[in-house]
């Protein structure tokens, strides 16, 4: 249990001295224990937690129902002392004490919009003038920070975890900041998705966010906090927000009739100081502070090449890589006599063309500078990505061997095979994959470097944390992974104009349409853009729509479980090509994860035009829990061949095999035998069956007995059971497709090739590959040492459909 919590044994045994905390964690640990998801299941996020907590989302849900759908009104503001003294306290009280644990909630879907205009035609607004409820469209608020920034959850009464209080320190996942306006009204303001805050600490906020800073928020929203009765402000959209520079005509001839804030931080005045300020940082791994820093430095001697080369560094760390080029360039321009920092200069820009995946650019560089040796490596490994991009000559096994460390994200470039994203050509269903010409099981048709990907251990607090994220968009509680992600797709955002261009063309639920793919028109280079600022406006609602439909959970190709059940959280990736498939619980593509890049091939021979579809629940599910998650996640009622044969089943059929396949082990062969024929009983031979061709539960309950027969069969060595359980195999094979041309177990060898039809691949490989090794096992166990050799082919024949990493499927 306390691993499924994900806390650690170390602060389990520290927090166990204390009594009120173990009835405290007990509590919650029901609540949590209540509906845990099997293994199988990759997205269903939902069903992570149980009933109370399903109360409690529909209770916030029928909260912000309530709100929207209330008048903008007028509120009444909090006094600047008192809003000082609310945050004044909140600092003491911020970090978790040794026995504490950190929660954390948030809401996903209930933003109000996003601003495009440039400020100069927006109108000022002051807080006096602005109603909750609303985003006050053609307007920006000028304002000032005037106390450091704060996390802390003051009221805790409308906190999840009441019996926890003195045991957690609630935070929100944003930052908060008190703000106020020129005329000297003041307002809690609470800024989400700025990048790196979800977990920045204290003292990087409040760099980011310091005392006296000028902002402007564009077009800003106005709302009452969760307590239900202070009025906040509430960024969602961090492009919204604008630093300003005191010398701007905005803020120069404005007057702040509160006068000057006590507590300003101290700042450098010279480029020297920001630069020593910037290396400190920089030391800390605070990259975007370290940026600002070096941003400051350049501000006041723009030819100091020493900031130009930090930042460009700093810029590199952060991913933001058109600004790392801006920069090396910038200083490679310089002609630098020093030829350390010249090295630094094109080594750095260099590095930045390779992750914007600007091969060619690496490679014009590097032959200029053939005799270094980073370059030279820099050089191969972009014609490798030029490869692979063009031939899709990857190296799987060395991809396999990457992909087993933790949190592994593979330096491979993305490949698009035989397959256009567009309408269907026939009917009016949606836009999907499909083949450009007939492709064979087993063929590559994409992998796909993630647009953003998130691991649990990308949180430094992972082991002390709880975090609710209430999707509204798709009625779902999920995990921190399912916020966090969207997080990291603002900040490939905010350097990359082409991320935001691929951003439009994705879909994010019918509400919010998606341009056409793949995206037309000429993008505009990258220009400068401050790093506190975004270099495009962030569509808030696009990003967590797009991340709430499209969102794949990263299977460990090493150990499938790794993320599952056991955890609280998970790993979480979002892809360009894989996002416009379909649904099918018979997909025609298999995936596979090497560490975050996602690779599909046919599940089966397919015709060109054919649609290459995936399944976003698990097949072994029964229908109605199937069709449940569809609907409710992602408002489609699903229609494939599995749906339509379970469908005309008789729903009693239905219940009684769903009732069987739930049941615990079974104690002995007899047992599995028998609920082996119960299931069996549950099929009739319908034509929509027929046409199906596979009985999901059937395989699995062959694959219990032909495994009872197997621990049978060791302890007793007793041939029998070997036998029983070589039928039990080839039985839940057939239950999954595959055609099985020779069942003999014994005798002469009828021919030389695979005793199954290899033109149709079987649906249910996770089940159906483990089951055939069974059965070579079975074999070799009675001395049938060939026909193991042949099923253990037929084992490698399956996988390597989906996996390859054998270079050919069979
Ligand atoms: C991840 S998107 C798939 C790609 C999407 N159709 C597009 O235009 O980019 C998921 C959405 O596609 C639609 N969809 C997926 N599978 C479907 C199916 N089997 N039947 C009907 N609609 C489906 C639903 O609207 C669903 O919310």
């Amino acid at each position: 249990m306390m691993a499924t919590l994900g806390i650690d044994s170390d602060f389990v045994q520290q927090a166990m001295q204390d009594p009120g905390f173990i009835d405290a964690f007990k509590n919650i640990a029901s609540t949590y224990s209540a509906g845990l998801i099997d293994s199988q299941a990759t997205s269903a996020a939902s069903e992570l937690f149980g009933d109370g907590a399903k109360e409690q989302f529909e209770h916030m849900k029928a909260i912000h129902m309530r709100e929207r759908s209330l008048p903008p009104a007028k509120a009444k503001q909090i006094p600047r002392s008192a809003l000082l003294a609310e945050f004044k306290g909140s600092r003491s009280c911020m970090r978790p004490k040794e026995n504490q644990v950190l929660t954390r909630r948030t809401y996903i879907g209930t933003v109000p919009g996003f601003s495009t205009p440039s400020l100069k035609d927006l109108k000022r607004i002051s807080i006096s003038e602005m109603l909750i409820r609303k985003r006050h469209e053609g307007r920006y608020l000028l304002c000032r920070i005037i106390h450091q920034p704060s996390r802390i959850i003051l009221s805790l009464r409308t906190y999840p975890f009441q019996p926890l209080i003195d045991h957690c320190v609630g935070h929100v996942v944003g930052v908060d900041v008190a703000v106020e306006d020129p005329e000297g009204h003041t307002s809690r303001m609470g800024i989400y998705h700025y990048p790196f805050t979800l977990d920045c600490s204290m003292d990087e906020a409040d760099f980011l966010f310091p005392i006296d800073a000028i902002l402007a928020i564009r077009e800003p929203y106005y709302k009452l906090a969760s307590n239900g009765d202070t009025p906040m402000i509430r960024v969602d959209a961090p492009s919204d927000i604008i630093f300003l520079d005191r010398a701007s005509p905005l803020v120069n001839n404005v007057t702040w009739t509160t006068g000057r804030i006590p507590g300003v931080p101290f700042t450098p005045n010279t480029a020297k100081g920001w630069k020593e300020r910037g290396v400190e940082q920089f030391k800390q791994q605070q990259w975007l502070c370290a940026a600002i820093s070096f941003t400051e430095g350049l501000a006041l001697d723009s030819n100091h090449p020493l900031l130009l080369l930090n930042r460009a560094e700093a810029y590199l760390r952060l991913g933001w890589f058109n600004s790392a080029a801006r920069d090396g360039e910038a200083a490679m321009a310089m002609n630098l006599a020093d030829s350390l920092l010249e090295r630094k200069a094109f080594v750095r820009t260099t590095k930045a063309y390779y992750a914007l995946g600007r091969y060619g650019d690496v490679q014009k560089m590097t032959r200029l500078h053939l005799r270094d040796s980073e370059m030279k490596a820099l050089g191969l490994k972009a014609s490798q990505r030029l490869k692979e991009a063009a031939t899709a000559a990857y190296d799987w096994l060395a991809m396999y061997k990457q992909s087993q460390g933790p949190a592994s994200r593979l330096d491979v470039t993305s490949y698009q095979g035989p397959v256009e994203a567009r309408l269907p050509t026939k009917g009016n269903g949606p836009r999907g994959l499909f083949v450009t010409r007939d492709v064979k099981a087993g063929e590559l048709l994409v992998v796909s470097k993630p647009i953003a990907s998130y691991y649990p251990e990308d949180n430094p607090g992972k082991d002390r944390e709880i975090f609710l994220s209430h999707n509204f968009l798709t009625s779902t509680i999920g995990r921190r992974s399912h916020y966090a992600l969207i997080d990291r797709v603002v900040q490939r955002m905010w350097d990359d104009p082409r991320v935001a261009r691929t951003m439009d063309t994705l879909y994010a639920g019918d509400a919010l349409p998606a341009t056409c793919y793949p995206p037309t028109g000429t993008l505009l280079p990258a220009t400068y853009h401050h790093p506190r600022t975004s270099s495009v406006d962030i569509d808030i609602a696009r990003v967590e729509g797009i991340c709430s439909m499209t969102v794949f959970s990263v299977e460990n190709f090493a150990n499938p479980d790794g993320h599952g059940e056991d955890s609280l959280d998970s790993a979480v990736a979002l892809y360009e090509l894989p996002s416009f498939c379909n649904h099918s619980c018979m997909p025609s593509a298999d995936r596979t994860f090497f560490g975050d890049v996602m690779v599909m091939r046919a599940a089966q021979d397919l015709k060109a035009g054919e649609e290459v579809t995936l399944g976003y629940t698990s097949w072994i599910k029964p229908l109605e829990e199937r069709s449940e998650i569809t609907q409710r996640k992602w408002g489609f009622v699903c229609k494939c061949l599995l749906c339509k044969a379970d469908d005309a089943d008789d729903p009693s059929d239905r219940k009684f095999r769903a009732k069987i396949f739930n049941m615990p082990k079974a104690q002995s062969v007899q047992e599995a035998m028998k609920r082996v024929a119960e299931v069996r009983a549950t099929y009739a031979d319908t034509v929509e069956r027929v046409a199906c061709g596979i009985k999901p539960p059937l395989v699995v309950m062959y694959q219990r007995l032909s495994l009872a027969c197997c621990t049978a069969s060791n302890m007793d060595s007793d041939w029998r059971y070997a036998l029983i359980g070589l039928e039990a195999s080839m039985n839940g094979l057939e239950a999954a497709g595959i055609v099985i041309t020779d069942r003999s177990t014994s005798g002469r060898l009828r021919s030389a090739g695979l005793p199954v039809d290899t033109s149709k691949p079987p649906y249910l490989v996770e089940v159906c590959a483990p089951m055939t090794i069974q059965l070579a096992g079975a074999l070799d166990a009675i001395g049938e040492e060939a026909r193991a050799t042949r099923w253990m082919q037929v084992a490698l024949w399956r996988t390597s459909t989906c996996v390859l990493v054998l270079s050919q499927p069979y």
